[in-house]
């Protein structure tokens, strides 16, 4: 697998490629890979004749008080496993080459509504750090599709968006949420986690789980989001939600509406922030 820093090394082999009439899948990411992120590039192998992952820890999606510094980088560990996963191209660029102009200065776009709850509304500005990044890529790898992960839910309803309000021909798909065996989504902050707190962090799922069963037994969606945050809180979870919405367009379901509905939470042990979520189909 070859890694490639600039946009015009990443242009380079894509033309190749495009030569031959190869299609190119494209699986981004801010790196420090895990299970997790491999799946979506299996899942990019079987759709497309070439994969290309990225890694770039974006600065414009982080807010001033989250962890851009600590988030964990570690490319040599990453390029053998993307390797391992038979990834063809590893795009690693630097700062200046996704913001010529500096972070500050880029074009920013904004996703309106989708992006204004749930984590837009913990993470003011991160949304648009994510569609302007994402865009970004797509513009240098020009992929046929692109696979993003299901467990961050509410990213991949904004990126569905963005691709179809600008034309954008890329094709979106989505891929499970792969899970350690106690339930726990994979994700790169687990290892922020002191050994008391990993061994909690599971009850995120089980609450998922719990609120999609209440669902189904016709309580109220309120009353189930209210309880759920109350047992994470009890747990020694701090909750920034528990919530019950639709999984169209995150909007907050009517009364009795028990289809097409996704739990999401986000919920803080110490100073890591996890989020899960639980389509119920
Ligand atoms: N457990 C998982 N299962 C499937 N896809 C995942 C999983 N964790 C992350 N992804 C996906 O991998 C892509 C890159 O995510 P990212 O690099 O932020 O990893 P992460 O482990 O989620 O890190 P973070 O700690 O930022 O949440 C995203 O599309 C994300 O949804
Ligand atoms: C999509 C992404 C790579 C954009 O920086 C990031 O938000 C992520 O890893 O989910
Ligand atoms: N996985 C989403 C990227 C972030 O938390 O910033």
């Amino acid at each position: 697998m070859q890694t490639v820093q600039d946009a015009a090394a990443l242009r380079a082999v894509i033309r190749g490629w495009r030569g031959q009439g190869l299609t190119v899948g494209f699986v981004p990411t801010m790196g420090n890979l895990h299970a997790g992120h491999h799946s979506l590039i299996k899942l990019a192998r079987a759709r497309a004749d070439r994969v290309v992952a990225s890694v770039f820890v974006n600065p414009t999606q982080f807010g001033p008080n989250e962890d851009f510094e600590r988030y964990p980088r570690t490319l040599v560990q990453d390029q053998v496993g993307l390797a391992e996963q038979e990834c063809d191209l590893l795009f690693a660029p630097d700062v200046t080459t996704l913001y010529p102009f500096g972070a500050e200065q880029s074009v920013s776009i904004h996703v309106p509504l989708l992006t204004e709850t749930l984590e837009g509304a913990h993470r003011p500005g991160h949304f648009d750090g994510v569609a302007t990044v994402v865009c970004k890529l797509f513009n240098l790898v020009q992929p046929d599709l692109a696979v993003f992960g299901q467990k961050d839910f509410q990213q991949l309803k904004v990126i569905e968006r963005m691709v179809r309000d600008l034309s954008l021909p890329v094709k979106i798909m989505g891929a499970a949420t792969l899970r350690a065996d106690d339930g726990l989504a994979l994700s790169s902050r687990n290892q922020y986690l002191s050994p008391e707190q990993r061994a909690l962090a599971p009850q995120i799922y089980a609450t998922l789980q719990q609120m999609r069963d209440l669902i189904a037994k016709g309580h109220a969606w309120p009353v189930v989001e209210q309880a759920a945050a109350s047992k994470l809180a009890r747990a020694g979870f701090e909750p920034d939600y528990a919530a019950i919405r639709r999984v169209e367009d995150l909007s907050e379901p009517g009364e009795g509406e028990t289809e097409g509905l996704v739990a999401l939470i986000a919920a803080r042990l110490g100073t890591t922030r996890l989020i899960d979520n639980l389509p119920f189909d």
